[in-house]
């Protein structure tokens, strides 16, 4: 059976950071393959600042490059912006697929928030990667007030296929306090170094759906 992650996000732009938790998920789930969806907008963030949708994944086909990591922009095709609809769909379109969701700890602090979140957690296993800031507050946030009794531990990772849903995971991961928005801070207008559907580079890549 196939195992994928998937991790959502604005990526505006994709960084690093991104790029670095990504392939740690990736070896400690054992993830056959790890598909990154650039969010057409995320329905919690205003859309002023936020880049186009093809800049965006521009940077994160850029980001993905030499790495199994697929930047998709899937939820533009499923006409989705709540992650509850993108991965009923993506799980009806692909019943033989294993999927874990992946997300930071400043996502997790957020979460109760997040449309029909307890179906998200009843759809697949969630993976929480630790970030610099948020860690503290997200343990003792509402979202994991309902979830602490799902937590597993991480000795149980190997056989997280198995697991009955829902259950949360922390995957501990060295502190990478890198950020959008301190990019956005330090380069504004990022989006311009990017052509539509292209890359930085000029070189435009098939943008996997
Ligand atoms: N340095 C990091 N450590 C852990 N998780 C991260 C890190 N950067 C991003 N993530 C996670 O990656 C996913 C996509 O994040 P996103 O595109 O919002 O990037 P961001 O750097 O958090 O952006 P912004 O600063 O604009 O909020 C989210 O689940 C987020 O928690
Ligand atoms: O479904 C929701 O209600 C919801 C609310 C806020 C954020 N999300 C998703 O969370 C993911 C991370 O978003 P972001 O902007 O923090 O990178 C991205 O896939 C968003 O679509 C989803």
């Amino acid at each position: 059976m196939k195992t994928i992650g998937l991790m959502g996000g604005s990526f505006n732009p994709a960084h690093g950071g991104h790029r670095a938790i990504s392939l740690f998920a990736m070896d400690s789930l054992c993830l056959d393959e790890f598909w990154w969806l650039v969010s057409p907008g995320n329905p919690l963030k205003p859309t002023k600042g936020m880049a186009p949708l093809p800049a965006r994944l521009a940077s994160a086909k850029d980001q993905t490059r030499r790495t199994p990591i697929k930047a998709t922009a899937i939820e533009r095709e499923f006409g989705t912006v709540y992650t509850a609809e993108t991965l009923k769909n993506l799980v009806a379109r692909y019943p033989k697929v294993r999927f874990v969701w992946i997300m930071g700890a400043d996502n997790l602090l957020q979460f109760h928030h997040w449309k029909r979140w307890r179906d998200i957690a009843r759809l697949m296993p969630i993976a929480v990667i630790a970030r610099p800031g948020y860690d503290a507050r997200a343990v003792a946030g509402p979202a994991m007030a309902w979830f602490r009794r799902f937590v597993r531990r991480p000795d149980q990772l190997h056989h997280w296929t198995k697991w009955s849903t829902p259950a949360l995971v922390f995957l501990r991961f060295r502190p990478d306090p890198r950020s959008a928005t301190a990019i956005r801070r330090a380069d504004p207008y990022w989006f311009h170094r990017y052509k539509e559907h292209g890359t930085r580079d000029g070189v435009t890549r098939n943008i996997v759906l």
